[in-house]
């Protein structure tokens, strides 16, 4: 089931330095003890600072009348700390305006669309394939081998989605893992800085270095939290006997029953995953999370919602076109209909008519979620009691990370439809929990021969946990070990 690369030569990259950025070792107290990243080149998603580069969250607000985009007037915590580890900078990926999309497809007029690497292996399917969104050239660029990885951030999707489609690791780690000082805001209750790679080591290399309190980042969870995380998946370590000898004897694995889809219906089936998981001693079991049939709508609403108030502060008075007195003009030519389309949306949804009905609707479907979640686990949430864990309960839960393969790209100026929103059906689930959940390839649908992944979410902190049970439950199959 190994997943063979037919790979095209992608432009992936909003920017790129004209040689790799290392940062000078003299000017580093940490990199002699940290350098685990040594000189493995890394790309950051365009929505991530780093001092002296362009920003542009692709987008023409952040462009002034001269054309020049804003300069980062500052590094973010997560790239200091790549740095710091010796890994080089080799540039910054394009992505969907602000984050928002799943094709990388919402850019500013004239820009070059990211592909996927992948090519179709039916004749009558050659045309190009989106790389995904929002974090599309972050995807692009390690799947085809221009980066050993690249950091993303994923709102809804954006990191898992992507890494679906381009046959790659993603991870979104649990909600503030990793410091989004530095990192532009979409929507502040769900956004979160993850990694893409070819593999779940890779990955787990670069989590290991961005992951870490930050004094700077009022959100990013402390040291104690982070130790009480640690205890809680150390417990359930204790119960998955075998780990280190590639075995799963002890682990539970829920599949929910709202995102099974019969064998006909799903490009790939789950059910020899499922089998190699058995085989290696884990027992698979149905759950049910009825939240996940109304989280779509809800995490539009509330993603909407928040961006109407995050991306206020690109009402022209600081950045974009003209003077104030232009703002007006600023917000209309300045943001795509994409970003247009999801502020009105937004800024509707928090009026005194609608608020009831739909933010805070959307505000108690999530809290229902979050419960559903909490209701399945075996380990108890390390931040708070939501229930008492159950011995019966889970320890990963598994669903393919998208319904479809790498979708065609659609013709220019083409505004999303609903199936683009739809692509998203199953990844908003763990954002709006807050949950660590990472996609990995596991095969490629036979009729296009283009990879899927499978999504696998754990308790709040314990990213270790599922990384582990990827590469000895999901790896050992696709890699044939
Ligand atoms: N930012 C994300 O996670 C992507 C999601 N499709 C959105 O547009 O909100």
């Amino acid at each position: 089931m190994r997943i063979s690369r037919r790979l095209l030569n992608i432009d992936s990259f909003t920017w790129r330095p004209s040689t790799p950025f290392f940062l000078d070792p003299a000017h580093s107290t940490t990199l002699a003890e940290k350098a685990t990243l040594a000189g493995k080149p890394i790309a950051i998603k365009d929505n991530i600072l780093y001092r002296s580069s362009p920003t542009t969250c692709s987008s023409d607000i952040l462009i002034n009348d001269a054309g020049r985009p804003f300069d980062s007037p500052y590094t973010a915590t997560c790239v200091r700390n790549l740095l710091d580890a010796g890994a080089g900078l080799v540039g910054k990926t394009s992505m969907d305006e602000f984050g928002m999309g799943s094709m990388n497809v919402n850019l500013p007029p004239g820009s070059k669309r990211v592909v996927n690497p992948f090519r179709p292996r039916r004749r009558e399917g050659k045309e190009e394939r989106s790389a995904g969104g929002s974090s599309g050239g972050s995807a692009a660029a390690v799947a085809s081998s221009q980066a050993f990885a690249a950091l993303g951030t994923d709102t809804g999707g954006s990191i898992r989605l992507p890494a679906s489609y381009c046959g790659i690791v993603g991870l979104k780690p649990s909600y503030s893992m990793v410091s989004r000082y530095g990192v532009v805001s979409y929507a502040d209750s769900l956004d979160c800085v993850g990694v893409l790679a070819r593999n779940v080591e890779d990955t787990r290399a670069v989590f290991d270095v961005i992951s870490g309190p930050d004094t700077k980042d009022a959100t990013c969870a402390s040291a104690s939290t982070r130790a009480r995380a640690r205890e809680v998946e150390d417990e359930a370590r204790r119960r998955i006997t075998g780990l280190a000898d590639g075995r799963l004897d002890g682990l539970r694995i829920g599949i929910p029953i709202e995102t099974h889809l019969p064998a006909s219906q799903t490009p790939l089936p789950l059910h020899p995953l499922l089998k190699h998981l058995t085989s290696l001693g884990a027992t698979i079991l149905p759950i049910s999370l009825p939240g996940i049939r109304l989280s779509l709508p809800a995490y539009y609403v509330l993603a909407c919602a928040e961006a109407s108030s995050t991306l206020a502060r690109f009402g022209g008075g600081w950045f974009g076109r003209g003077s104030a007195e232009e703002r007006e003009l600023t917000r209309r030519d300045g943001w795509g209909g994409e970003v247009r389309k999801r502020v009105v949306a937004g800024t509707y949804a928090l009026t005194a008519d609608a608020f009831n009905n739909s933010y805070l609707k959307a505000l108690l479907l999530r809290h229902r979620l979050r419960g559903d979640y909490q209701a399945v686990f075996r380990s108890s949430h390390p931040l708070g009691d939501w229930t008492t864990p159950d011995s019966r309960g889970v320890d990963i839960i598994l669903h393919p990370t998208a319904i479809q393969t790498a979708p065609i790209l659609p013709k220019e100026d083409t505004p999303a439809t609903t199936p683009e929103y739809a692509q998203d059906l199953l990844t908003v689930p763990a954002s709006l929990a807050g949950l660590p959940c990472l996609s990995v390839p596991y095969g490629t649908a036979d009729a296009d021969g283009l990879p899927m992944g499978v999504s696998l979410t754990g308790q709040w902190g314990m990213e270790g946990l599922v990384m582990d049970v990827a590469r000895v439950g999901v790896e050992s199959l696709t890699q044939g070990e």
